[in-house]
């Protein structure tokens, strides 16, 4: 064979699906996650000689998945179940260097029944999602925590929003290429996935446990603010909406390193209703609108702290 080698490798367990449910007497919580497991380490001869003897079956990494979550506190913290399924990769297998691990966590929201919250009914109100992703990579081939480092993202995936006023489009390049009018006010709508990064490092499992970076309250917060600014600022583009949020997310959570927002642009043209008498042009004339789908403007930024 020519002289090649492997340059990358990952392989795992992709869509582990997972409900636990956490009795509290009669009082029930619900916890549905969707979990991806890759290993990196020394599996070259898996790939060239045909030699199975390093590797952990997906199957065996699947069963490890529902292990865990059986014995574990901290299921519905998906950052730190996260951290938890990475560990346990390295520290069991000497020769697996690095796990990356994301969990999905789905919403399942207590139902109020005759004004009163039910103790386990629960529905789903929106398909947006809470995401994490880790990575735990050997340093040393120590069984140390300190011998390991954490990378923790995490993110909002899928919060569908529209406004139907305070969004303005106008002031940019007219040539030949051009045909799309300058709009004051139209309907901006978009599917909101944002990544964050956090600034805080650590090794250590204890010190997440003990809430140093309370990752369900700032994935609240961030939620809260993306959605606030989206409603409240009078929007020059989708571009300037983004760069708003990202900045009042950085000035809210000075743990947070970096984020990063993708914001398609689902467009909604005012239907031409001049043809049959009816006016439906800009502005408050306009009230019937076709959803375009497809092509969409995708608008994209990750904002950053300087250093
Ligand atoms: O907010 C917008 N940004 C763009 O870059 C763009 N391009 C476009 O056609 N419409 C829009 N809207």
């Amino acid at each position: 064979m020519s002289d090649v080698f492997i340059s990358q490798q990952s392989y795992g367990k992709n869509n582990i699906r997972l409900i636990k449910v956490i009795r509290n007497k009669n009082w029930h919580e619900v916890v549905e996650l969707t979990i991806h497991v890759l290993l990196d380490g020394d599996f070259t001869t898996a790939y060239t000689e045909a030699d199975n003897s390093k590797v952990v079956a997906t199957d065996s990494m699947k069963n490890t998945v529902y292990i865990l979550a059986k014995q574990s506190s901290n299921v519905q913290n998906i950052e730190l179940f996260a951290t938890e399924i990475g560990r346990h990769f390295i520290f069991t297998y000497s020769h697996v260097s690095q796990a990356n691990v994301s969990i999905t966590k789905h919403k399942w929201t207590r139902m109020l029944v005759d004004g009163k919250f039910h103790d386990h009914s629960f529905y789903r109100d929106g398909e947006d999602t809470h995401n994490a992703k880790v990575i735990v990579t050997r340093i040393n081939n120590n069984d140390e925590d300190n011998e390991i480092s954490i990378k923790i993202e995490s993110g909002l995936k899928d919060l569908l929003v529209l406004k139907t006023t305070g969004s303005k489009f106008s002031g940019f390049i007219r040539d030949k290429y051009t045909t799309l009018p300058e709009t004051n006010d139209r309907i901006l709508s978009t599917s909101i996935d944002a990544t964050w990064t956090y600034n805080i490092i650590s090794s250590n499992l204890t010190s997440l446990t003990e809430n140093v970076i309370k990752f369900d309250n700032i994935f609240d917060s961030i939620r809260s603010i993306t959605l606030n600014i989206f409603a409240t600022h009078d929007s020059e583009s989708v571009q300037a909406t983004l760069y708003l949020m990202a900045n009042s997310v950085l000035n809210e959570h000075p743990q947070i390193e970096s984020i990063r927002y993708e914001l398609p642009n689902k467009h909604s043209f005012a239907y031409d209703l001049e043809r049959f008498g009816l006016k439906n042009s800009e502005g408050n004339d306009a009230d019937i609108f076709v959803p375009f789908d497809k092509p969409n403007g995708i608008i994209s930024a990750t904002i950053s702290r300087k250093k």
